[in-house]
């Protein structure tokens, strides 16, 4: 083990042009790493804070990197994690940004991996990791907060559950999203792309699953294996007043889990995330003893990777997986310690983008590392096949 001898931070874009928190760890016996902190736009209420990334920087500097810096180990990802929550104080990263701690924490795995000649999804997960890859849920068509004037559902996912590897299923979802650009085009609906790059044309989301089955199946005669398709309801951000509130109608939270339960049914959806607010963990109980069969029922605002809120939920019974995103919690420390009580219980972790990203592709070997059985990190765009392409490498012991 080398100890840390070197934080640096600043300011990076992300992917929507924001400045973002980019950190470099630099061990003793010459480790390095780099990682770079994502962003939300659907934020769940009980997120950990992303401060402006100046602000970040600037209390991070002052208070955590001289608590790192030639006083832990780099490989010590568990002190890494310690010492960065007790330079904060807080529980939700208000002081120095869940952005700066995010990138730290990742920057230190990378460097600790890096002085280890391991790749990272090895350091992270072990020895005998590697032989297991995640279907990629890739994002097709989508609206919500991600663009304007679009659908109500937030993302129409494609999931090459038959895919026989990795990159099979990341080309099939390419191939998914140029094919509902075909459908789109043939019934003259011009579309352009949402953060995520999907496409986001102003269709109302009957439509969208119209053109989801149609795009599909298409590429399912195509390439020979199944591919289902799953949702981000993002159902926080249209809950309002006591109900759900889209462009065309209303619904009662009873009338949502009726509504979420007949589209699973109806269009065999592989996965539903978000299909109710925040803070319901009655419905999501209630929609998980429905569907969560032959459906994963995913909590992402609902948990925020966040044990004390997963477990709630385990005790209720609510979702039947979890969304995880390092920068929701802070540190890739509590990050594990999310997936494997969801393990533990039964839940299966699905590792996550955010519709803001950088070139970093952490949660790529997070996901192997963690044999997670999906990864959401879009379908096209450079942010998002940056992690895409590491997959693929990955599986091939590039
Ligand atoms: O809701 C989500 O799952 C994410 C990523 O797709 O969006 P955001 O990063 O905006 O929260
Ligand atoms: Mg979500």
């Amino acid at each position: 083990m080398t100890l840390i001898t070197e934080v640096r931070l600043r300011r990076i874009l992300d992917s929507r042009g924001n400045p973002t928190v980019e950190a470099d760890v630099t061990t003793e016996s010459g480790g390095f790493g780099r990682a770079a902190a994502p962003s939300g736009a659907s934020t769940g209420e009980y997120e950990a804070i992303e401060l402006p990334a100046e602000e970040a920087i600037a209390n991070a500097r002052e208070l955590a990197v001289p608590r790192l810096e030639g006083q832990v180990y780099a490989g010590d990802q568990r002190s890494v994690d310690f010492v960065l929550r007790e330079a904060d104080g807080t529980d939700d990263f208000s002081e120095i940004g869940a952005n700066s701690a995010v990138a730290i924490s990742m920057a230190a795995a990378k460097a600790a991996a890096d002085m280890l000649g391991a790749p990272l999804y090895q350091h992270l997960g072990g020895a005998f990791r590697g032989d297991e890859f995640p279907t990629p849920l890739g994002n097709v068509i989508g609206g919500g907060e991600h663009a304007a004037d679009a659908t109500d559902i937030q993302e129409f996912l494609a999931a090459p559950v038959g895919a026989p590897s990795v990159a099979d299923a990341v080309f099939a979802n390419a191939a998914v999203h140029g094919a509902a650009r075909d459908v789109l085009a043939d019934r003259g609906e011009a579309a352009a792309k949402g953060d995520e790059g999907a496409w986001a044309p102003s269709i109302d989301d009957a439509e969208a699953f119209d053109v989801m089955e149609e795009a599909v199946s298409r590429v399912e005669e195509e390439v020979g294996f199944e591919i289902r398709f799953g949702l981000d309801v993002a159902a926080a951000e249209m809950f309002e007043d006591g109900s759900y509130v889209y462009s065309d109608t209303e619904r009662s939270p009873d009338e949502q889990v009726e509504y979420v339960a007949d589209l699973v049914d109806e269009y065999d959806l592989a996965y539903v995330e978000d299909p109710l607010d925040e803070d319901d963990y009655e419905g999501f109980a209630a929609l998980t003893e429905r569907v969560g069969e032959n459906c994963l029922v995913c909590g992402d605002d609902l948990f925020v990777t966040n044990v004390e809120r997963l477990e709630t939920g385990i005790e209720e019974g609510a979702a039947n997986s979890i969304l995880v995103k390092p920068n929701q919690i802070g540190t890739l420390s509590d990050a594990f310690d999310a997936i494997e009580l969801a393990r533990d219980n039964g839940y299966d972790a699905v590792v996550s983008h955010r519709s803001g990203e950088t070139e970093d592709t952490t949660i790529a070997h997070l996901a192997v590392a963690t044999a997670a059985p999906f990864i959401k990190t879009g379908a096209v765009g450079g942010e998002r096949t940056a992690k895409l392409n590491e997959l693929i490498r990955i599986e091939e012991n590039a």
